[in-house]
């Protein structure tokens, strides 16, 4: 039951932030007038419009600007993870979390395309989290190797997302707004933030933040959360946005996490408390698991959570780390599944097998990639249990 309610509160966040609804209540078309969020600008007065996308969420904003733009679009490019195609833009299939030499081809292609445009033309640029793998120039002399071998131990070593794009953009030739160089044409920056305060430095390593490529925020955790809070709030006492900036390692969050939900749980009878960000963790082991499954797996650690409290911890892409769950869920019951079934916490923390740990006790949140990314979310659910 409470499993029930927290995956539908985190369908409910999600799917605000799905293309389809971003598209929608962002942007416009009427009498060759394109309204981009609170700006217009006259299709008459351009020889051709170009959708470029990159980002996890890149294929299904691409998929759903084409519904609404159709023939008006002149051409472009999708770099997506997806093997599928479109009427009007090409596709291109790349890899993500790892750089692999498809990035690479991809951000050659982004490079061709968008240099053979002239200052007449107008480039819709939708951006998500996730490009900055899936697209790659790398600077001169860095052979692919080299490249790989950076950017795996960056991507390893626990820093966070600003940290790790700082030293993608010193590496790269088309990272930190050297992309939107490349082109002559007029071009607007269309964002789906997956970073914490939204910075647009380093979304998607910032490819066209540079001064002259206005750049909207369409879709973000607040949004979602918003959402989620507002689906639930006539059945329980208190609702509640903790955070949409937690970016603490995951011991520390889990700490931080448990003090809140002990402060509510001695306050009200019922409750859902919303927590987003992005945590970090070292990965020393070659488990299965991500930062959303450790998380939960913590929260297990030391004092139980009272009876009728539940918890999600989920990725909102549907991915967590290298496993194929997007997350865990945590309720009354797994603590005697844990007993019973004599499972080490400490085991599965310390080999980085958090999805193996959650899968054994069917705590795992599995479920296909969600084809949106506003970093991870953590619900907390206090109801009676029925
Ligand atoms: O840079 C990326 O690709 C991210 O996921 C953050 O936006």
């Amino acid at each position: 039951m409470s499993k029930e309610i927290l995956e539908k509160l985190y369908f409910k966040a999600v799917n605000k932030v799905k293309a389809k609804n971003l598209i929608q209540n962002n942007i416009s078309l009427k009498d060759n007038i394109l309204t981009l969020v609170d700006t217009k600008y006259d299709l008459a007065k351009y020889s051709g419009l170009y959708i470029f996308s990159v980002g996890k969420a890149s294929f299904s904003m691409a998929r759903e600007v084409e519904k609404l733009l159709k023939d008006k679009i002149t051409g472009g490019l999708a770099v997506c993870l997806e093997e599928k195609k479109l009427k009007y833009i090409d596709t291109f299939k790349s890899s993500h979390p790892l750089v692999t030499k498809r990035s690479f081809k991809a951000g050659n292609l982004l490079i061709e395309k968008m240099s053979s445009l002239s200052e007449k033309d107008l480039v819709l640029f939708f951006l998500s989290g996730g490009a900055s793998a899936m697209v790659e120039k790398p600077i001169e002399g860095l052979s692919f190797k080299d490249f790989e071998k950076v950017s795996t131990a960056v991507l390893k070593s626990g820093v966070d997302i600003k940290v790790l794009n700082s030293v993608r953009k010193s590496i790269s030739q088309i990272k930190g707004g050297k992309l939107a160089s490349y082109t002559k044409a007029k071009c607007l920056t269309l964002v789906l933030s997956d970073v914490i305060g939204d910075d647009l430095n380093t979304i998607g390593s910032a490819l066209m933040y540079d001064k002259k490529v206005p750049h909207y925020i369409i879709g973000n955790n607040k949004i979602a959360l918003k959402e989620a809070k507002e689906s639930i709030k006539n059945k329980v006492e208190k609702t509640k946005i903790i955070t949409t900036k937690l970016n603490k390692n995951t011991k520390s969050a889990a700490k931080y996490i448990k003090e809140i939900v002990q402060k509510y749980d001695n306050n009200y009878d019922s409750f859902a408390l919303f927590f987003a960000g992005e945590t970090t963790t070292k990965v020393k082991a070659n488990g299965i698991g991500g930062r959303n499954q450790e998380l939960a797996l913590r929260l297990l650690e030391e004092t139980q959570f009272s009876e009728n409290i539940s918890i999600l911890c989920a990725g909102s892409d549907g991915i967590d780390g290298n496993s194929n769950s997007a997350g865990a869920f945590i309720d009354k019951d797994i603590y005697s599944k844990i007993k019973k079934m004599n499972l080490d916490k400490n085991e599965y923390l310390k080999n980085c097998d958090s999805n193996t740990f959650f899968k054994k006790l069917n705590y795992d949140f599995t479920i296909k990639a969600t084809g949106t990314n506003v970093m991870d979310f953590i619900f907390v659910l206090k109801i009676k249990r029925s």
